[in-house]
């Protein structure tokens, strides 16, 4: 055992041994455990001891209270303790992988900051303060990797934030209800928000991640829109960013200002947080092209990344607001993804033909209402398709015939109706069960 004064001065360039004599950067054979024998530290806690202090640009003071430091073998240790051990020692080799922070930073003075409770997840709720978070880690050279969300958090964007964990040192989740996207008489005012601390965790216990979340974004309406918020209306003057004419097809049909807002708003969110990557869902397809071709017409420096649509067991896929539907509507909720299911058949099977791949898909939907409508009312339910399509994969034009190369989308929209006769005690949903209209899409990938 070493006096921490010894030891000290010794320990990061010992840590940043492994990362030269092997690129996995993980040698568990090589990990340094802090211990304090005398108060009997659990090995997690020394590990996560280690692991802010070396975080932390002001490291050394941040350990100046631990008594002594030890050389282990990660093969002496408790086997359970080990691998969550070794994957925080990991992930704190990686973040040294970066050249030091320069004096001036590392010595700034930090205010006192908010969290998310129980993570060190930051809280930051202004242009300013991002600004301010960023900066050291554009002379850090680290992958800042962007989730936009509106907060309702489910399985489908914790699968954004893990890929993004993945791929980028430091991921920021924004989380805005961006007033400019929802018509006047769509569900803003209803949209929940939820929690992250339970993913911190888990990408804390992950060896293979990059990173984890680091901030939150979460402005106000006033922050993001500094000259006055512009107004939802089709004809609202104010600054916006318009992707025509992808956003007048499908979705932007049935909501004229969706993607104006969706474009604008995004592009705020990248000017401000400035991430190398971000990262979107699937299963907003339109949304997904708007933004690529945004990042393409601006010249934004920036990569596109397209997670998967997560799915309940039932084809269903995940959206904040299947919260609202309630049990009797959940179970009908699956005729869309069902539908296009159908469609997708007849491309695997070889047809290429428009009107045969939706003539499958519009059955699903047809034949599904008329068994709803045999029912009695107190059991029924009700929908409306807003729309089936087969579109090219890159504009969302339709197209009637499958390119083989180029593959194709096939998306839907349907709004399911309240129900009728609600029954006394019967779960219609939050809210009261008002009308949710829910989306879903498959690609069609390449055959040829
Ligand atoms: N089921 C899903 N699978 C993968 N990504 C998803 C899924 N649902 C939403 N996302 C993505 O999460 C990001 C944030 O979406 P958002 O916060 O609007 O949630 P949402 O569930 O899509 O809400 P809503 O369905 O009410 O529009 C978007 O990029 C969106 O495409
Ligand atoms: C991308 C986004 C966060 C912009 O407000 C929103 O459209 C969404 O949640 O998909
Ligand atoms: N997920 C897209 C957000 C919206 O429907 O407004």
């Amino acid at each position: 055992m070493t006096s921490h004064s010894e030891i000290l001065p010794a320990l990061r360039p010992v840590l940043l041994a492994p990362i030269f004599i092997n690129r996995t950067y993980l040698q568990p054979y090589s990990c340094f455990i802090l211990k304090n024998p005398q108060q009997k530290v659990s090995w997690l806690l020394l590990a996560y001891s280690l692991r802010a202090a070396i975080e932390s640009p002001r490291w050394l003071l941040m350990v100046q209270n631990i008594p002594y430091f030890v050389y282990l073998r990660a093969d002496n240790m408790p086997s359970k303790a080990s691998a969550r051990v070794t994957t925080m020692i990991s992930l704190a080799i990686r973040r040294l992988a970066a050249p030091p922070l320069p004096r001036t930073i590392a010595s700034t003075k930090r205010a006192p900051r908010e969290t998310i409770p129980a993570t060190p997840i930051k809280v930051l709720r202004t242009v300013d303060a991002v600004r301010k978070w960023r900066k050291p880690h554009v002379l850090d050279h680290r992958i800042v990797g962007l989730v936009p969300t509106m907060g309702a958090l489910h399985e489908g964007h914790l699968s954004l934030i893990r890929a993004a964990a993945r791929e980028s040192h430091h991921v920021v989740v924004s989380i805005y209800v961006n007033p400019a996207q929802f018509g006047i008489k769509e569900d803003l005012a209803s949209y929940p928000v939820t929690s992250l601390a339970e993913l911190d965790r888990e990408l804390a216990d992950d060896g293979g991640n990059l990173g984890r979340i680091s901030a939150v974004f979460a402005p106000t309406t006033s922050e993001m829109y500094p000259s006055g918020f512009p107004g939802q209306e089709v004809d609202s003057k104010g600054s916006f960013v318009v992707m025509t004419p992808v956003s007048e097809l499908l979705e932007g049909r049935t909501r004229p200002t969706f993607f104006r807002g969706v474009a604008t708003v995004c592009m705020k969110l990248f000017n401000i947080v400035q991430p190398e990557k971000v990262y979107f869902g699937q299963k907003d397809v339109q949304q997904t092209v708007v933004i690529r071709n945004m990042v393409r017409d601006f010249m934004l420096p920036i990569d596109v990344v397209v997670g998967p649509t997560s799915r309940e067991p039932d084809g269903l896929a995940l959206s904040s607001r299947n919260v609202y539907l309630g049990k009797r509507r959940r179970k009908v909720a699956t005729v869309l993804n069902r539908a296009l299911r159908a469609a997708e058949e007849q491309y695997l099977n070889g047809v290429l033909d428009r009107e045969t791949i939706l003539k499958a898909a519009n059955s699903v939907a047809v034949d599904t209402l008329n068994e709803q409508m045999a029912l009695d009312p107190h059991e029924r339910v009700k929908y409306e398709v807003d729309y089936i399509s087969l579109a090219d994969p890159s504009t969302m034009q339709e197209v009637t015939e499958v390119d083989p190369k180029a593959g194709g989308i096939l998306s839907g929209a349907v709004k399911m109706l309240p129900v009728e006769s609600p029954q006394s005690g019967e779960d219609l949903g939050h809210s009261g069960g008002p009308a949710v209209r829910l989306i879903d899409n498959i690609v069609l990938k390449p055959s040829a």
